[in-house]
């Protein structure tokens, strides 16, 4: 027996359900189509500078169902983030596409990526350096907007909603005036989750947007993110190398090492049938009490 197929066992059991917002037969919102990316490289002495081209991420397909999680996992440098740079039209691909709706937006400008960059919000890792620390929370929560040239919903105005937003995500909407350095990890993440909710976008990406918060309150956020898709339905791709937040939160889950997609399935199929070694070995790894 290996010592991959027992934990997979555990892994599965009473997984929580995540099931709960996502509709049978969900189409695709968005499709990455052979993405891939290459950056130039310089190698060589001193004297002698060689340049060369360095593959990050190479042919990755895959669907974005409406109203899904789906989590990037896979070891560090394996190219989730770069993929999710691409999707967010944060980079350009080497080659491939990218379709919202089923419209290529590989190469959309104007107001086509104005309205591409409405459609898809990212909530980064690090709150602090991701949020402008002179700005008030309430500007920052409606900066979407001023860049965008949205009006606030309901004819109200940009404070008023930035703090109807602050209580949607769990903070006291009497601390729209004070900086991000006034705020807890926990609670700065969410001043940058209601940041990417305040446009009503259809995608979010969350880029390892939990990995850097305590356990506790790693799991109040994830409840906050579960709560907002199954009252908005919008979807969330959600970039972790942590698959106990994986299990919390994810219906999908797509596996990549060194660039390429080696695996995607539903969650339960990841954990308890992974088909590839090198998803194996990633659930292997995984400390056995986060499953207790
Ligand atoms: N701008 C860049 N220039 C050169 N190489 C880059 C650049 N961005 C990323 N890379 C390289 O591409 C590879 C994939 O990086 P990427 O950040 O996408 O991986 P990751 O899976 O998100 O890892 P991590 O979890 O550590 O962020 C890495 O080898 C990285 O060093």
């Amino acid at each position: 027996m290996t010592s991959s197929t027992p934990r997979t066992v555990d892994a599965a059991a009473g997984l929580p359900d995540s099931d709960a917002g996502l509709r049978p037969g969900a189409q695709p919102i968005l499709t990455a189509l052979d993405l891939t990316k290459e950056f130039d490289t310089r190698g060589g002495g001193v004297l002698i500078r060689q340049k060369s081209r360095f593959r990050a991420v190479d042919g990755v397909s895959f669907d974005l169902l409406r109203g899904e999680t789906l989590a990037l996992v896979g070891e560090s440098g394996s190219g989730k983030s770069t993929t999710a740079r691409m999707i967010a039209r944060l980079i350009e691909p080497t080659s491939g596409t990218v379709e919202l709706d089923g419209v290529d937006v590989t190469k959309a400008s104007g107001a086509a990526l104005q309205s591409f960059r409405r459609a898809v919000q990212v909530v980064f890792q690090d709150p602090y350096s991701s949020l402008n620390p002179r700005h008030t929370a309430a500007d920052i929560i409606t900066a979407p907007l001023r860049y965008q040239r949205l009006p606030a919903p309901a004819g109200g105005n940009h404070r008023a909603y930035a703090q109807q937003l602050m209580e949607r995500v769990g903070l006291n909407p009497d601390h729209a005036s004070r900086h991000p350095a006034q705020f807890s990890g926990g609670q700065a993440q969410r001043i940058g989750i209601a940041r990417a909710i305040s446009v009503r976008p259809k995608i979010v990406i969350c880029d390892e947007a939990v990995s850097a918060l305590d356990v506790s309150v790693q799991a109040q956020v994830i409840d906050l993110l579960k709560d907002l898709q199954a009252d908005e339905g919008f979807s969330y791709v959600f970039i972790t190398h942590d698959l106990a937040v994986v299990r919390q939160i994810a219906h999908r889950v797509a596996v990549m090492q060194r660039g390429g997609l080696v695996e995607l399935g539903t969650r339960e199929q990841i954990f308890t049938d992974p088909q590839d070694d090198y998803t194996r070995t990633l659930l292997s790894a995984v400390p056995r009490i986060e499953f207790g």
